[in-house]
Parts: C-alpha cells; sequence; structure tokens
C-alpha cells in the first residue's frame, strides 16, 4: 500500500475521552514489562517498501517525512536504539509532510503494526489469544501530554470505581491493536 504525503492538520479539538479501567487490560508501557509486545519499541524488525527498520518506533517516525526525504528517514533508520531513534526524528521535524497526531499518522501507525504481525506470525497468534482484553498504552508516568492523551491515557483516580481509577485519553495505540486483533480473528 503506498504511503501518500499527508496533509498537515491538527487533532480535533473535542474532549478527551474517559473510559473504564478493567481488571482483565493489557497494559503497554515498558518493553521489557508483559505487554512490551504491543509497544512499537519493542526489538521486533518491520520491512517495508525494500527497507528494514529495526522496529516499528523508527519507521513510524520515518514515515512523517516525505518518501524522497532520504536524509531524514535514513537518519532515523540507523538507530537500533528506539528512543534514539524517536529523538533524532525530531531534528528534521520542520519538514514532515505527516502532521503528528493527524489521521494520516494514525493511518501510518496502522500500517506499522500490521507490518509488524505479518512478519512476526507468534505476535499475531499472542493477540488473537488475548481474547477481548482491553489494550491500553499506560502513558501515565509521562504525564498529560498532548501525544500522551492522543496514543495513550493516563489514570485519573476515583475512588468509586471498582479499580480505583479510570483512563483519560484517546488510546489510538491501544485501539489500533484491538481494531487490528478483530481482523485476524476474523481471518482466522
Ligand atoms: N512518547 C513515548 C512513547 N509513546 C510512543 O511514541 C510514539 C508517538 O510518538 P510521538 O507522537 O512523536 O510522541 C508512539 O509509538 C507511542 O506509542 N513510548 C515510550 O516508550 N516513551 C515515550 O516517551
Amino acid at each position: 500500500m503506498p504511503i501518500a504525503a499527508a496533509h498537515v492538520s491538527s487533532p480535533a479539538k473535542v474532549p478527551t475521552p474517559i473510559f473504564p479501567a478493567a481488571e482483565d487490560q493489557i497494559l503497554i508501557r515498558k518493553v521489557a514489562e508483559p505487554g512490551g509486545w504491543l509497544s512499537n519499541m519493542s526489538p521486533h524488525p518491520v520491512e517495508y517498501e525494500g527497507q528494514k527498520w529495526w522496529h516499528c518506533e523508527a519507521m513510524f517516525q520515518a514515515l512523517r517525512y516525505a518518501a524522497n526525504d532520504a536524509e531524514a528517514r535514513d537518519e532515523i533508520r540507523r538507530w537500533k536504539s528506539p528512543m534514539r531513534a524517536k529523538m533524532v526524528a525530531k531534528r528534521f521535524r520542520d519538514r514532515h509532510v505527516v502532521a503528528p497526531l493527524s489521521d494520516a499518522d494514525v493511518a501510518n501507525m496502522r500500517l506499522c503494526l500490521r507490518l509488524k504481525v505479518s512478519r512476526h506470525s507468534d505476535l499475531g497468534r499472542k493477540l488473537i489469544a488475548s481474547g477481548e482484553r482491553p489494550i491500553v498504552e499506560d502513558c501515565s508516568s509521562r504525564g498529560r501530554r498532548v501525544n500522551n492523551l492522543f496514543w495513550g491515557a493516563v489514570r485519573v483516580p476515583d475512588s468509586d470505581l471498582p479499580m480505583g481509577y479510570a483512563w483519560e485519553g484517546r488510546n489510538w495505540l491501544g485501539r489500533l491493536w484491538m481494531e487490528l486483533r478483530q481482523e485476524l480473528r476474523s481471518q482466522s
């Protein structure tokens, strides 16, 4: 699927959703933690249009740059450390053709997750085996920043709820994983 150069748009100015925490939820936090295989920082290489990426994070960050912006894309692709790739990507941010947190950014994230499970079939099986468990990128320790509230969610204490807290955030990463799980299940 070719990636069209997308155009800069801002995320919709609508209130951030609040949703319940569930006892059986899978949390995406650090790679070494149980849900870490769902993180874009996990060491699962992906391939796209003949190029190999060490992890989804680098590919995702690079897709914000034009396909012919070799300087940005190649520099991001060099780094085996996902945090390093993410930080290096920021150097070129004035050349973004895909605006962070835009619809095109979400579409790119969807593509990264698909490539990850298509190359690592064990992850696809693990995803299906997770049944209906909600998947949430837990960004609580990183604070209420706009990107955290977009890709993930943060805990909001609420002593009236069974878990003692709810989530605030759009949780796009978790939602895209749940969408892919549904799709894989319907194909299996
Ligand atoms: N910001 C962050 C993580 N969040 C990840 O960063 C990506 C979004 O990048 P951006 O929109 O540029 O902030 C996306 O993969 C999201 O899941 N993860 C981490 O371990 N540590 C971080 O500090």
